[in-house]
């Protein structure tokens, strides 16, 4: 790996090489969910697990606002927990997500409750918010870029799972619509804040491993889906058991 000061753009160029590699649209998972390969109880197990990520998103943009130094930078990250939490008035990301995963056909309670998701997503989650929490602010700002690459999932899983489950409308993948402009408009930004502070060699580094370490904590999740719902299929103790078909 070449250690040289790399320009911005160049800087672009790896973190998006990082994505093409990494990015959780390489899974087998995603594969299967999109092609319509699951059974009703895989994607419910999916959804059950991936409600985990979403309800911690706007913890660990709490824990990046809070450490911002200028107004305009907080207003601009503040949208994101809105984003997730709504205001009130107009359903955010949660209540959307819990919209999904009624319409595969659970109860939500079973979600929020968080009791039947796996080790792996607990501890992929949890490692991103501590990370976020721990490291410098670049980093925080860098590991959130996979969302340069969710617009490309997301629209491949909306048409893949509306085209290969008659049981799922688009009422259900309601939760992707927003996100397919939130996700450019906040990639956006974190981008250009990252190709403008990371100024030195060192920090170049640790943004491409900030993002390297969020590719993993997505891809984990997909593993531990894999390993408990399709093959070998060892639900660990506790966790979601799909009802028989
Ligand atoms: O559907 C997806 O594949 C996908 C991926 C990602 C991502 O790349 O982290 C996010 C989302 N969705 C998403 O809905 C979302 O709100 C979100 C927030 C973040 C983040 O890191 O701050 N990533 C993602």
């Amino acid at each position: 790996m070449s250690m040289e000061l790399l320009s911005p753009e160049e800087l672009e160029e790896a973190l998006r090489r990082i994505g093409a590699e990494r990015y959780h649209s390489n899974h087998p998972f995603h594969r299967l969910l999109h092609d319509g390969k699951l059974t009703r109880g895989q994607v419910q197990a999916w959804a059950l697990n991936r409600y985990y990520y979403q309800a911690q998103i706007p913890v660990k943009d709490a824990s990046l606002l809070a450490r911002l130094p200028t107004a305009e930078l907080r207003r601009e990250w503040r949208r994101r927990i809105e984003d997730h939490d709504g205001d009130g008035t107009r359903p955010g990301g949660i209540e959307r997500w819990l919209k999904l995963v009624e319409g595969v056909g659970l109860d939500p309670a079973r979600a929020v409750s968080t009791a039947e998701i796996l080790p792996e997503t607990r501890f992929a989650v949890d490692a991103y918010v501590h990370f976020v929490r721990d490291r410098s602010l670049l980093e925080a700002v860098a590991s959130s870029l996979t969302e340069l690459f969710s617009p490309t999932i997301i629209a491949e899983r909306v048409s893949g799972m509306l085209r290969n489950y008659e049981w799922i409308h688009e009422d259900t993948l309601a939760y992707f619509t927003p996100r397919l402009t939130q996700a450019p408009r906040d990639s956006d930004f974190a981008l250009a804040y990252v190709k403008a502070h990371a100024d030195a060699v060192e920090k170049q580094q640790a943004v491409l491993a900030a993002l390297r370490f969020k590719c993993d904590v997505l891809w984990s999740q997909l593993d531990g889906l894999y390993y408990a719902y399709v093959a070998p299929g060892f639900v660990p103790p506790g966790a979601f058991v799909p009802e028989a078909a």
